[in-house]
């Protein structure tokens, strides 16, 4: 997501480094490569020229901050022009009245369908209501088809609409369904065309009429650029939307429509859609995303993403099992999901501020994404008394979960003798030690079959590589005080140098 326009911007910002002040010619200059990096990511050429005027205006105003580096007046100003650029304050969503109705609005292949699912999963996880969906495009049968298997993959019900039906009486319905279902949230996902067309326009209209919905989301394809904002346009002024979700952010590069859609329409960009995944939605924030076009991360944004995916009870309930060297392949697996869910690697890395100079770091970290998910087909070929007692993993057995995973016997065999070497380690670390000695610290098992540096997402900040907000696991890199005495944080060196000491004294006694 923004990454062409982002990497502009950044080579603009260097250049104002080596300057000693603010001045006229530098501003105008930078100003100028500012707003060609703005065309180039295809925002409209209008809103470009009212923002670079406005930058102007503040560089050259009192409004610079002395304390800072020309460069950093430049990108604070930018920062704040750009959040206003992007619609200003995050914009909640109207959920007054029971059920609340959002009914989705756009373009054929837009993703409304896709994001109606993803929407119903947002309140759902977010919000803690329960939606209830509702399928209104007769025109393409697959249509209904389509959120009928997402409502079954989400568990969330879908009213039963037929070809032949009218949209209206459908959506009038469906309400009605969900409002005796118990739902508190609906939402209707309605036609599109390829173009828009009176016909559908007046349908939509009169489904707003009908049903008097909270919002009308207009869905559109980040990818089509300017295309998708004289589009929102033409359905604002025939419906009076109250939103905009743009879709398929994840591949677009530039991000011309989200810059300009609010100056032009005047409605807010209120969720952007990530991936083809139902969990790919995100709730737009400008600052975060003005933040991260500026290379600046998103760290509110990466706290709330493993605050979503980690179920504290479980982790607890894992860090003892750990403790007491029960961890099994059925809780490794429920981990290595865990962790995925948080995204790829190089999507987190992003939103970690400062992480843009290591840009190229970042593909030598994907080599341990693809082992995670043969392991992780390695482990699911097991049964379940495999994946909670692996010691009945004979060599038959082998050859069955390496024939059901597609691998090699050897690498179902490295992965049990590492995980096995791995339960040791914890039994002996967690205070396994033979009578009167401490538990030693001892050297953890080398990687698991093909994972350079140990476990799945080795070095991960916040716990036990791989094992996201594991209690008690935190800072599992650097072990030296394991297996000292409880509270002591003496290092090794200060407990040799004491231990030599002692001895010395003993000498001094006998003389
Ligand atoms: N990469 C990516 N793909 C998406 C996203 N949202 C939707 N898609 C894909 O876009 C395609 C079209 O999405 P649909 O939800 O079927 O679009 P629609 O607007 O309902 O289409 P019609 O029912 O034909 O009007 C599907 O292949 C989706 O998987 C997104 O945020 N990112």
């Amino acid at each position: 997501m923004f990454e062409s326009l982002s990497d502009r911007l950044d080579s603009v910002f260097k250049k104002f480094k080596g300057q000693g002040r603010l001045d006229e010619n530098n501003i105008q200059q930078g100003l100028r490569e500012v707003r060609l990096a703005l065309l180039e990511a295809d925002v409209n050429f209008k809103v470009v020229k009212d923002f670079t005027e406005r930058v102007k205006e503040r560089c050259l105003g009192q409004d610079v901050q002395k304390s800072l580096t020309p460069g950093q007046q430049v990108i604070k100003i930018v920062n704040d022009e750009m959040t206003q650029l992007l619609g200003g304050e995050t914009q909640d969503v109207d959920l007054r009245g029971n059920p609340s109705v959002f009914m989705m609005v756009g373009l054929q292949g837009s993703g409304k369908t896709t994001s109606a699912a993803k929407l119903a999963l947002h309140f759902r996880r977010q919000r803690k209501m329960k939606p209830y969906l509702v399928p209104a495009d007769v025109y393409r049968p697959a249509a209904i088809d389509q959120l009928q298997t997402l409502g079954r993959q989400l568990d969330v019900p879908v009213f039963p609409s037929e070809v032949g039906m009218d949209p209206v009486d459908i959506c009038k319905q469906g309400i009605e369904a969900a409002r005796e279902a118990g739902c508190n949230v609906v939402l209707l996902d309605t036609a599109g065309r390829l173009q828009i067309d009176e016909k559908l326009m007046d349908e939509l209209a009169n489904i707003k009429d009908a049903c008097t919905p909270n919002e009308i989301l207009f869905v559109a394809d980040a990818m089509i650029g300017q295309e998708a904002v004289n589009v929102a346009k033409s359905f604002d002024e025939k419906l009076d939307i109250s939103g905009v979700i743009l879709t398929k952010m994840d591949g677009d590069a530039r991000g011309g429509a989200a810059l300009s859609i609010k100056s032009v329409t005047g409605k807010s960009l209120k969720f952007v859609g990530m991936g083809e995944k139902v969990s790919d939605l995100e709730v737009f924030h400008p600052d975060r995303i003005a933040s991260r076009i500026l290379g600046m991360g998103d760290v509110l944004t990466l706290i709330e993403k493993a605050q979503s995916s980690i179920d504290q009870e479980e982790a607890e309930e894992i860090g003892k099992k750990f403790q007491r060297a029960e961890f099994d392949f059925e809780d490794f697996r429920t981990q290595m999901r865990r962790l995925k869910k948080l995204g790829s690697i190089e999507g987190l890395l992003k939103l970690i501020p400062g992480m843009r100079g290591l840009k190229d770091k970042i593909g030598e970290l994907s080599v341990p994404e693809k082992d995670m998910a043969r392991i992780e087909a390695i482990i699911s070929s097991m049964t379940m008394e495999e994946r909670r007692n692996p010691s009945v993993i004979n060599p038959s057995r082998k050859a069955r979960i390496a024939k059901g995973s597609g691998v090699a016997v050897s690498d179902v065999n490295q992965l049990v003798k590492n995980f096995e070497q791995m339960r040791k380690m914890m039994k002996k670390m967690m205070g396994g030690g033979s009578k009167g000695k401490k538990p030693r610290m001892p050297r953890m098992p080398k990687g698991l079959p093909g994972m350079p540096g140990g476990m799945p997402g080795a070095g991960l900040p916040g716990g036990m590589p791989g094992m996201p907000g594991m209690p008690g696991m935190e800072g599992m890199e650097g072990m030296e005080g394991m297996g000292s005495r409880p509270g002591s944080t003496k290092s090794k060196t200060q407990r040799k140098k004491r231990k030599k000491t002692a001895g010395r004294n003993k000498k001094k006694k006998k003389k």
